[in-house]
């Protein structure tokens, strides 16, 4: 199948929610003040199977807490988390998250590296592990560069080898925070279509995290705005643009009016802290 026909196979979303958190409630504890800090405060949100959901907020509304709430990195107070139905809280397979720099081992490979993701797991055999390294490399456009290691790679490459390690470890949802935001432009809007074409492919469940609103809007089925003190989920915007998307439709009348309407909401929340903070 082309990648154009995947992408608009995939495109719809399935009925099944593959994540779910529901009134979910996080306090980090700052032992030098010995007291609790509200990072975020009754979240519900619902992520269908196959679904790719943007996050975009103010800093500090607790877009990477709640990331890390669902790697399983921290563990909520109140509310609960379910994946596939099961409850969670806590760490387990079945979550890979691609951070903003690379995190690549420089002993290694490319081919070593994406196989990693999947050593650590312990879920593959061998003969697996290599099947899935040589797919996955192909997957995200780096056939020939196998033996290349990491500063070998250009910042967009190292991304993609981040992303095959991730994508090769069969996440039920794939967690990306940031994970172009030190990129350059041109690279960035590039990898922001070659993503949706490897999500095409993939069809995974993606949870995403960024301050572009462009690269919300243009990536997502779905762009969830937080607000903040305390974190909270102010807005959803649903995405209906078609699919496969263009990155020329950023500049279409529609698409500057969803963005538009997000940055106004976001610029509404950040004077709301401007006041609380003169107040
Ligand atoms: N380890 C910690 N201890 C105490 N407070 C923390 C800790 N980590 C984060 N916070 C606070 O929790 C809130 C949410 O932080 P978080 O990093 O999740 O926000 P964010 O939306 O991802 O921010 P940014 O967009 O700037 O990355 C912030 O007010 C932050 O100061």
């Amino acid at each position: 199948m082309s990648a154009v026909a995947a992408q608009v196979r995939r495109h719809a979303a399935t009925s099944r929610s593959k994540l779910e958190i529901d009134h979910m409630t996080y306090r980090y504890w700052v032992e030098r003040n010995q007291t609790e800090f509200l990072a975020f405060d009754d979240v519900s949100l619902d992520v269908r199977e196959g679904e790719f959901v943007c996050i975009v907020g103010p800093s500090g509304c607790g877009k990477t807490t709640l990331l890390n709430i669902v790697a399983g990195l921290l563990r909520y107070q109140e509310g609960t988390m379910r994946i596939n139905g099961e409850p969670v809280n806590g760490p387990g397979v079945g979550r890979s998250m691609v951070f903003q720099s690379a995190s690549l081992l420089p002993w290694r490979t490319v081919r070593g590296n994406v196989r990693y993701g999947m050593e650590m797991q312990r879920r593959f055999d061998r003969a697996t592990m290599d099947g899935r390294t040589e797919q996955f490399i192909r997957m995200v456009g780096l056939a020939g560069f196998e033996e290349r290691y990491p500063s070998e790679l250009s910042g967009g490459m190292q991304q993609r080898v981040n992303l095959a390690r991730a994508l090769a470890t069969d996440p039920d949802v794939l967690l990306m925070d940031e994970p172009f935001a030190a990129l350059d432009a041109q690279t960035r809007e590039f990898m922001q279509s070659e993503l949706l074409n490897i999500w095409a492919r993939s069809r995974k469940t993606v949870l995403f995290i960024t301050h572009q609103i462009d690269e919300a809007v243009y990536l997502a089925d779905r762009v969830v705005v937080m607000g903040t003190r305390p974190g909270r989920i102010k807005r959803e915007f649903r995405v209906d643009f078609p699919r496969p998307r263009e990155l020329s439709l950023k500049r279409g009348a529609d698409f500057l009016r969803m963005s538009d309407g997000i940055w106004r909401l976001i610029e509404e929340e950040a004077d709301r802290i401007n006041v609380i903070r003169t107040e």
